[in-house]
């Protein structure tokens, strides 16, 4: 049985956060487990109250994790302060973990902050030069690049961009374009992932799912390319599968293929 951990906050509703990884770990045949950063109230219609872990719990969490069961890979999720990404990088590098992929959430779909205004150039700095592969939406993409991306040509002009201080895997997703295409990127090779777009305004949680299957794709040891292949397959199903649930913006369905 091969193993992921996902360091994420959480989502009561189930759809976003720690929830959605380990179902999505679980569907996709992995051994998930989970540290978390932060405890959220939240549901379909929003995020009402976030509150941190403190850090020595962080740590501690995450030291149980590698001293015992030792991850094949390791998925980064909403982590809001510079303290609590100091403590994960600091242990990510004492622990010598491997296949890291990186959601740098910034903001929910429902439009709240997630990370402190602060913290973004931590999460930069100290968390991407541990990371295999980064995961970045629209938004997400051009903070990190610091211009507008309208169209596919400036998609791959913010990768390049940001390939400028990263050695690893970048991918933009094209979601917030309307049904846009997913772009891998790295050492100026470029492959296009084709939205399937599904029509539906179940979409809580999407990048939290789809990274997490990217981290169970390696963890069972799958080529990048291949799967984050298997990742974009994966959220389509269970986007595709019309799960209705909640007053606002529904979860996607992990289990579809269960
Ligand atoms: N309506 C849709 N139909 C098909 N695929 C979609 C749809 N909405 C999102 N996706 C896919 O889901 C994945 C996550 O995309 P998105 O850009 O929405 O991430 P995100 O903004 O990080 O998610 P989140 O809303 O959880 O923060 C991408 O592969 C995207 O193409
Ligand atoms: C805990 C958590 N992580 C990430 C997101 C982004 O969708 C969310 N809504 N909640």
């Amino acid at each position: 049985m091969n193993t992921a951990l996902t360091i994420a906050g959480t989502d009561p509703s189930g759809g976003a956060g720690m929830q959605a990884d380990l179902k999505t770990f679980t569907a996709m045949k992995v051994y998930g487990m989970c540290a978390i950063t932060a405890v959220l109230a939240q549901n379909t219609c929003g995020v009402r109250l976030i509150e941190n872990v403190s850090i020595p719990m962080v740590e501690a969490q995450l030291d149980c994790v590698f001293e015992d069961i030792f991850p094949d890979a390791v998925k980064i999720g909403m982590v809001s302060s510079i303290p609590i990404i100091e403590a994960i990088a600091g242990k990510l590098r004492q622990y010598g973990a491997k296949n890291v992929v990186l959601d740098t959430v910034m903001v929910s779909t429902s439009g709240h902050r997630l990370i402190d205004e602060d913290a973004q150039s931590a999460l930069t700095q100290k968390l991407m030069p541990l990371s295999d592969i980064i995961t970045p939406n629209l938004p997400e993409a051009e903070a990190l690049c610091g211009f507008a991306i309208t169209d596919k040509a400036s998609q791959q002009r913010a990768a390049e961009k940001i390939a400028e201080g990263y050695g690893g895997y970048i991918l933009i997703k094209g979601g917030h374009f309307d049904g846009g295409d997913d772009m891998l990127y790295k050492d100026g090779r470029v492959r296009w992932y084709p939205t399937r777009r599904v029509e539906t305004h179940n979409t809580h949680g999407t990048g939290c799912t789809l990274s997490s299957a990217i981290t169970a794709g390696l963890a069972k040891g799958l080529p990048m390319e291949e799967a984050v292949e298997r990742a974009k397959e994966y959220i389509t199903g269970a986007l595709a599968s019309g799960l209705d649930l909640g007053k606002g913006n529904g979860p996607v369905d992990h289990c579809f293929a269960l």
